[in-house]
């Protein structure tokens, strides 16, 4: 009888568990029958309807509507959960969201995670952090090719998407060893995946209805030499997994640490890498140069954040143009590092042509190919 108690007692909570990455996470944790797994705590802002369907199997699935700037709500999910993994966050290079707004969800929501933490006793926190709290930084430094945890960068941030990664994630890492309730240590860790691409990925269906209203075409903007990183969302999930059931046993090596999301997906730009998916769909990409100079470009993306600025009063103007997010678009950045190898085991769980057939049948799904 121990036995069985020992074997199924722990509670795990999933901050932002009905988002794109959450719902993997969610999802991977059932699927890999986590041995001691008890409970799943999901604890969202909106609570997705797929829900109802997990709540059927052997592991008790539960919902929480709330708010991670909520300090009372965060405390009262983490309560007796054994590991936390905060996903919750506000995605947005935008300008859909005032740059308070993304500070309260991204920051203050992680310090509340932290101290939920504290106050409760939950020992294991893993964090989503991003790539972009490395880069790209405001002096337009080139990214790096091929970096790995190591690889020196000067990043500094003034867009507050990235700003408030980076310190959620510096906040995630300091509070490694606080003692929480009941004295003993608390272990954290950041994973920083790159651009997430799969089934639920909103900005590749946007560019696939843009591709469809443009008569099945896409027009290229961005240079094909110019490489961005991109991982499989289920690998990134299974990442999470993995973390949150190795970090107690290995919490000398790995608390503290930052951890790049990587698998095999090839190394291209943003947009032939999306084209892998849109192809098969019926799209194409015209041009094998940038159509519009460069300079052009950047005066588009500072109209639109001018034009946005403008119309603020009046209606929220957020196109996916702007100087941001053309910054990040036009600028080198790939991984490549074993680190989460070394340390926890981790290989990928999709290879890559399992990841690119998964992300093609999704958007057919979704979209239904064009005749
Ligand atoms: N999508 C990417 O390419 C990418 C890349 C690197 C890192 N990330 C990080 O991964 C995490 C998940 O991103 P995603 O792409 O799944 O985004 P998403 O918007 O799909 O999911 C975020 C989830 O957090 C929830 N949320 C937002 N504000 C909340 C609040 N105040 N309280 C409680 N829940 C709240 C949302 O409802 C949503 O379900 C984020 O932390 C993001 O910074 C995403
Ligand atoms: C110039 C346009 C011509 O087609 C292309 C603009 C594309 C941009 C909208 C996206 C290019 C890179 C993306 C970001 C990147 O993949 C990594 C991210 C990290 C993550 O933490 C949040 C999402 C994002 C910022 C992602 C957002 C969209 C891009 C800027």
């Amino acid at each position: 009888m121990a036995g069985t108690a020992q074997a199924q007692e722990q509670v795990y909570l999933v901050t932002g568990g009905c988002g794109f990455l959450g719902e993997h996470v969610v999802r991977m944790l059932l699927q890999q029958q986590e041995p001691r797994l008890r409970e799943i705590r999901i604890f969202d802002l909106h609570l997705s309807p797929w829900l109802e369907e997990l709540k059927t199997g052997p592991v008790q699935v539960t919902a929480i509507q709330g708010d991670v700037t909520q300090a009372h709500e965060v405390a009262a999910a983490v309560a007796g959960a054994h590991v936390v993994i905060h996903t919750a966050g506000l995605v947005d290079v935008f300008g859909r969201s005032s740059p308070k707004t993304i500070h309260e969800v991204n920051v203050q929501g992680t310090k509340n995670v932290i101290e939920a933490c504290v106050q409760t006793g939950t020992r294991f926190l893993v964090y989503t952090s991003s790539m972009e709290v490395v880069g790209p930084n405001i002096k337009g430094h080139p990214f790096y090719s091929r970096g790995n945890e190591e690889t020196p960068y000067e990043a500094v941030h003034s867009h507050p998407y990235p700003c408030s990664k980076a310190l959620a994630e510096q906040l995630v890492l300091e509070a490694n060893g606080r003692r929480v309730r009941g004295g003993l240590p608390l272990v954290t860790c950041a994973l920083r995946p790159t651009g997430i691409y799969g089934e639920g990925h909103q900005i590749m269906r946007d560019f696939y209805r843009q591709g469809l209203r443009l008569g099945c075409r896409l027009f290229r903007a961005i240079p094909a030499s110019v490489e961005h990183g991109r991982v499989y969302v289920g690998n990134v999930a299974w990442m999470h997994v993995l973390v949150a059931r190795e970090l107690e046993q290995r919490e000398k090596l790995m608390g503290g640490q930052v951890y790049f999301c990587y698998d095999e997906s090839p190394y291209k730009s943003y947009e032939d890498f999306n084209m892998e998916f849109l192809a098969p769909c019926g799209l194409r990409l015209v041009g094998t140069r940038p159509l519009v100079p460069y300079w052009l470009l950047v005066l588009l993306a500072t109209l639109n954040a001018l034009l946005q600025w403008l119309l603020r009063p009046f209606l929220l103007y957020a196109p996916m143009l702007n100087p941001y997010t053309l910054a990040v678009a036009n600028t080198t950045f790939t991984v490549s590092t074993n680190k989460a190898q070394r340390h926890f085991g981790y290989e990928p769980l999709f290879s890559w042509e399992d990841s690119r057939n998964r992300t093609i049948r999704w958007v057919q799904a979704v979209e239904g190919s064009p005749s």
